[in-house]
């Protein structure tokens, strides 16, 4: 090569290096703050390094020397996609494209000088495209179970099953019944069988394509792979939890009155139960906030105040369904309405028919991504 030529090749490496490196800045900090993924953060640091070492190779000084960014003709090409970005996921997914081009630039260029730095580059390629699908599938997740949770009617709060089958069963029963969210609520058994259930039902639901949360328990969510948890107001606060449990899954907190629900609105929980609505056999209560509560709740979602899906819970059923619509509630949490297997197909179906009159606020996915902005 000409010392023009080599002075051409250590130009496309400098911008390359540059390119991949801020390329993997971009997506460490999407790991660290949207994700909370310290795997996936630490992999993405390694690979920030792996880089600059391999860059190592080159004379710093004459990387820079050949850089001419006032005379270079490709800063004054620009494309309408690249000034703006419509998710979060679009700008991992920008990122990860230019970081892969970048590198294979590197790779190539490289192979005229020194084929043993580009075998390095190509290295560190084929392990950032086993990085970056699982970046890609992670924030895919967290924004379909959101979506999921944003567009839910239906969450059914169901104990322990005796086996694996009949465990399936019961869930393939609720799914085919379009419920959208199940919780395995059981204060009755002890922690393993809770964790074995959590675990069998967690890759069931997933089949099924319903979000299955855990009651109580934020470590056998994680360890059982839930899509969260649902925690009271006397358990672990909402944002300590959200440490355990990541960004991608969700937390729920029950609330009994408007001030704890204007103090959930400044945590990270993504939903909230309302209630005791109507007394109900499966937990007795002193006092009933009831439809009154449901109405201020309504209220603080016109007004904007509250942006998380509110779900009614308490004693709830065909008979009383229509009394949380009209309060303005159209989501509701219910165990002893779906506990029959008998007639559940049609008491699910009209129960979702009277919650629909209740149109949803919050399903824009601008909302979705504005919430997890605000994190
Ligand atoms: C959806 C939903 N809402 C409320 C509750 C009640 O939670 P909590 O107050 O913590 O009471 P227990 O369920 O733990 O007895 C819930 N589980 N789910
Ligand atoms: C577990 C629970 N928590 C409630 C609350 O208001 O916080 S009401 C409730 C029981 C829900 O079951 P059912 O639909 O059978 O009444
Ligand atoms: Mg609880």
């Amino acid at each position: 090569m000409t010392n023009a030529e080599s002075r051409t090749v250590l130009r496309i490496l400098d911008a390359n290096a540059n390119r991949a490196g801020e390329g993997l800045r971009t997506l460490e900090e999407s790991a660290r703050f949207i994700l909370d993924d310290l795997c996936l953060t630490d992999c993405l640091k390694t690979h920030r390094h792996d880089l600059a070492v391999a860059m190592g190779r080159w004379n710093r000084l004459q990387l820079i020397d050949s850089r001419d960014t006032p005379g270079d003709v490709g800063t004054q090409v620009t494309t309408a996609s690249e000034q703006s970005r419509a998710d979060l996921s679009a700008v991992i997914a920008a990122a990860t494209t230019r970081t892969q081009q970048a590198l294979r630039c590197l790779e190539e260029y490289g192979k005229t000088s020194d084929p043993a730095f580009a075998a390095r580059i190509e290295s560190i390629r084929y392990q950032c495209y086993a990085t970056f699908r699982e970046l890609e599938l992670k924030m895919a997740g967290s924004n379909t179970r959101s979506r999921k949770l944003r567009d839910a009617r239906l969450y059914a709060l169901i104990a322990c099953e005796p086996n694996a089958d009949r465990l399936e069963a019961r869930i393939a029963e609720l799914a085919d019944a379009q419920v959208d969210v199940i919780q395995l609520r059981d204060p009755s058994v002890d922690d393993r069988t809770l964790f074995e259930q959590a675990r069998i039902g967690a890759a069931i639901a997933k089949q099924r394509e319903v979000l299955w949360i855990i009651n109580d328990r934020a470590d056998i969510a994680v360890a059982a792979d839930a899509d969260g948890v649902h925690v009271g107001q006397e358990e672990v606060p909402v944002d300590a939890l959200r440490g355990v449990m990541g960004r991608e899954r969700l937390i729920g907190l029950s609330t009994h009155d408007i001030e704890q629900v204007h103090a959930a609105a400044r945590t990270t929980a993504d939903y909230i139960g309302c209630g005791p609505t109507f007394p109900g056999k499966t937990k007795s209560f002193d006092h009933f906030p009831g439809c009154v509560f449901l109405k201020q709740v309504s209220d603080a979602e016109q007004t904007g105040e509250l942006a998380l899906p509110a779900f009614a819970i308490g004693g709830i059923g065909l008979d009383n369904v229509e009394q949380v619509s009209q309060a303005g509630i159209g989501r509701v949490a219910v165990t002893g309405a779906l506990a029959s297997h008998e007639g559940l197909r049609q008491t699910a179906s009209t129960m979702r028919e009277i919650l629909e009159r209740v149109p949803f606020r919050l399903t824009a996915d601008s909302e979705a991504v504005g919430s997890v902005l605000e994190r």
